[in-house]
């Protein structure tokens, strides 16, 4: 697990190490890290001798970070040239020791270079990018390097013009190949289209850990946490006791959503699966496993159901939506089942004490929220979590997952592949299938998100994805995670 500190507390924790070390200790450990890795990235282009390097430089701290791996690399013999952002307002130490190590100034960006240091701002950073920057990053993708290739583009600590606390893009931003950061990540690295533009994310280790008191803003999954996460049969297991999930989800008219939640919830640990709904037939067709009923009421024992795509929003599907909201059992609610919930008529129903995570993405997020997540994402979904007492799962590149207590997850294998119709009912089967399972909801929600963004990209390895293709893989991708 990878986790991320908002600026405020990192800001806090760096205060703390700059009064017991030396004065430009901490700068001196970024910059080294720093510089290392652009060596190795040289290394691998060709060699750090005579490699042509250019810093972006910025007139804050993160400009000085810059500057001194600059003035490391120009010592191993690389051409390193500075554009400085705001040549009367520069870190003088730094620009000394460049100038030192043989670097030199330019007014203006070169035709040519195989590496570019973005150092214009960091986690100072306030408002989009200001025009003199905004200019130099839009011709950033012009620069060549040896070979034609393109220039490789390492942001120091964050792209330049993303906003770190929240991951929006609010204008131009840097888009990096690599991140190089320190201390410890920020949200920007995890979260929103800012983590797009991150590139591959390296930390810096320069003592932070230690006296990083605050809480994490953002937690990150890995496999191992997913795979110690994910309930297993044991040789005393029966079908009952591995977890029974209930999908009432599709209908006569749209068994596919039922197909898809049945195959998502296929891939999942329970040992059953009751489908409840009319699109029954069409289901037992395709999975003669499913034990199939046409209304909730006559479903039987489940430990958890998921609710809503293809349900439509009829009497019939409201019946659905009730009957499974009145059990106490943890419910997945998606799709028509959150069309439901807009109009007030089941506020009622939501007072019941079992736990409920609900999977929107933007556009079902923005009906129940009244407003769309917008560009603090990680904060609206928080609000909606604690608002209607539910795990909130909040689809997009880096799905997030917020609870009512304030945590929150980034799933960092997300892919553009799960775009896709009925790749949420995939999703919503699988989530169910943990929860039946035994997991608690946010770890059930985060697991099946880590796990169907795998399964899409595996998909995808095969050419275009559509969902059926993403329920196919996930068995793959879950013997994979789990070695099972
Ligand atoms: N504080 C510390 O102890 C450490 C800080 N480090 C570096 O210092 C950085 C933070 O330094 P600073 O606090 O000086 O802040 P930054 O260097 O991130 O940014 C502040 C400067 O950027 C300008 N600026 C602000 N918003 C801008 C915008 N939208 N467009 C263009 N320019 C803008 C400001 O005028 C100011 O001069 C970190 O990101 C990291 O790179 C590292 O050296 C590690 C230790």
């Amino acid at each position: 697990m990878r986790q991320a500190w908002r600026v405020a507390d990192v800001r806090a924790a760096e205060r703390t190490l700059l009064e017991r070390l030396p004065d430009g200790t901490l700068m001196q450990r970024a910059a080294a890290g720093l510089a290392r890795r652009c060596a190795l990235l040289l290394e691998d282009a060709g060699g750090v001798y005579g490699a042509r390097v250019l810093l972006l430089v910025g007139s804050g701290d993160n400009g000085g970070d810059t500057l001194f791996a600059g003035a490391a690399l120009a010592r191993r013999g690389a051409q390193v040239r500075a554009l400085l952002m705001r040549p009367d307002r520069v870190h003088l130490a730094g620009l000394r020791a460049l100038r030192a190590a043989g670097g030199f100034t330019v007014r203006d960006l070169p035709d040519h270079a195989d590496l570019v240091l973005d150092g214009i701002v960091g986690i100072g950073a306030s408002g989009g990018l200001r025009r003199e920057a905004a200019v130099v990053v839009e011709r950033l993708s012009h620069l060549r390097g040896r070979d034609g290739r393109r220039a490789v583009v390492v942001a120091v600590d964050v792209p330049s013009g993303v906003a770190v606390d929240t991951g929006d893009v609010p204008g131009d931003a840097v888009t990096a190949d690599v991140t190089v950061t320190f201390g410890c990540l920020k949200p920007a690295h995890v979260v929103g289209p800012a983590a797009v533009r991150c590139g591959q994310v390296e930390l810096v280790d320069i003592g932070l850990g230690p006296v990083l008191r605050a809480d994490p803003a953002i937690s990150v999954p890995d496999a191992a946490d997913v795979a110690e996460w994910w309930p297993h049969a044991g040789p005393a297991s029966d079908k009952y006791t591995r977890g029974v999930v209930g999908i009432a989800t599709g209908s006569a008219t749209y068994p596919g959503a039922a197909l898809l939640g049945v195959s998502g919830a296929l891939a999942g640990p329970t040992g059953m699966i009751r489908y409840a709904g009319s699109a029954h037939e069409e289901v037992v067709r395709a999975h003669p496993s499913v034990v199939t009923v046409p209304r909730v009421a006559d479903a039987g024992r489940v430990q958890a159901w998921v609710c809503g795509s293809g349900l439509g929003t009829d009497g019939e599907a409201r019946t659905t939506l009730r009957s499974v909201l009145a059990t106490s059992l943890p419910v997945v609610l998606d799709a028509d089942a959150l069309t439901l919930l807009v109009d007030g008529k089941h506020a009622d129903d939501l007072r019941r004490n079992g736990p409920l995570v609900i999977t929107p993405h933007d556009g079902e997020f923005k009906r129940l929220a009244g407003e769309a997540p917008g560009t603090d994402r990680v904060g609206a979904a928080l609000k909606l979590a604690s608002w209607m007492n539910a795990v909130v799962l909040l689809k997009g590149d880096r799905t997030i997952v917020a609870t009512p207590g304030g945590e929150v997850w980034a799933n960092p294998t997300g892919t553009s592949a799960l775009a896709t119709a009925g790749s949420g009912d995939v999703l919503a089967g699988l989530l169910g299938s943990l929860l039946a399972g035994g997991l608690a909801p946010e770890r059930a929600a985060v697991a099946a998100a880590y796990a169907h963004g795998l399964a899409g990209r595996r998909a995808a390895a095969d050419g275009p994805v559509a969902a059926p293709d993403i329920a196919a893989a996930l068995r793959y991708t879950v013997r994979d995670l789990t070695g099972r």
